[in-house]
């Protein structure tokens, strides 16, 4: 994908599986955005091979249209509308594409609840906060009931109890109704709670996609082993925690107050990744450039 001269993406290449949650990850300007506004049908690619739901998003009609859920970034909603109006209005669109196997629209109240809207449906939207505007977005996502969802960072601005709440909607839709999601987030404790698989977009490419567990895994990195004896508090960076914390136990076991041992997370796993690739990245156009 290229913007004129400037190529965005180069090496994006996955499947997404129905029912499964992949959450994209990566820094600001990776191409997150630009790579799901490709498999929306929003942007047109410069070259390579797009399908979604059997279609080319490019030519997709309405009929695939209707498939598929979007909570864009940002989005202009409809400031004097009330959010119950505004579904109302939206849900008749999917009403012609609804099937005995897959009915659609959600039902508006119902939705309304899930969401944590039903106090605030018939207000006028330009009164709500900017996390209930948030929650409307995602509502207008899921209206069509969607065996498709894309997620452009669907969380920013919710409280913690929207989040929490958000995340079992996630759970729900993709275990019990078999939508698959396709998510971006910066909040990686998000994508460590949502993800079936997680992808790491750095500068256009594609450069790890695995559970969170498997990515853990390979970028195996040093624990730390803390713990507090006498009322003072030790900290020790080590590669092999198991014999360390058995020894500590041998030696000191009756006098430990506190003991915690941490293994590195999806956070580090994920800056691990990004410096690794960015600090290859001059050196690779270095090796370009020398004769
Ligand atoms: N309409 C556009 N015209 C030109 N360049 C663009 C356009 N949209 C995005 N870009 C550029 O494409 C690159 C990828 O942007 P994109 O928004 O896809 O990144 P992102 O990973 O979603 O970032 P963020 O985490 O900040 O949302 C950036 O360098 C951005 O400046």
């Amino acid at each position: 994908m290229t913007y004129g001269t400037h190529e965005v993406l180069t090496g994006v290449d996955f499947d997404v599986e129905q029912g499964e949650v992949v959450c994209l990850l990566g820094p600001n300007g990776a191409g997150k955005t630009t790579t799901i506004e490709v498999l929306e049908g929003f942007r047109l690619p410069s070259a390579g091979d797009v399908q979604v739901l059997g279609a080319d998003p490019a030519t997709g009609d309405d009929a695939w249209r209707a498939r598929i859920g979007v909570v864009l970034q940002s989005w202009r909603d409809h400031p004097r509308w009330t959010p119950r109006r505004l579904l109302r209005y939206l849900a008749g669109y999917y009403a012609p594409w609804s099937t005995p196997a897959h009915p659609r629209p959600w039902d508006v109240d119902e939705l309304l609840g899930t969401v944590g809207l039903t106090a605030d449906a018939d207000r006028k939207i330009a009164t709500l906060s900017g996390g209930r505007r948030r929650r409307l977005d995602v509502a207008v996502g899921l209206i069509g009931r969607p065996e498709l969802l894309f997620l452009d960072e669907p969380t920013a601005g919710f409280d913690p109890q929207a989040r929490r709440d958000f995340h079992d909607l996630v759970h729900r839709l993709a275990d019990l109704e078999g939508t698959s999601i396709l998510l971006t987030t910066h909040d990686l404790g998000e994508a460590e709670r949502l993800a079936d698989r997680i992808l790491i977009l750095t500068d256009g490419r594609i450069v790890a996609d695995g559970s969170a567990d498997a990515l853990t895994r390979q970028v195996a990195g040093t624990s730390e082993v803390r713990w507090a004896e006498h009322g003072e508090r030790f900290v020790h960076a080590t590669d092999e925690p198991i014999p360390f914390v058995r020894q500590l136990l041998a030696q000191h076991g009756d006098e430990l107050t506190d003991l915690e041992v941490r293994r590195p997370d999806l956070e580090d796993t994920y800056l691990a990744m990004v410096q690794r690739f960015e600090s290859r990245t001059p050196a690779r156009h270095l090796a370009e450039v020398t004769p």
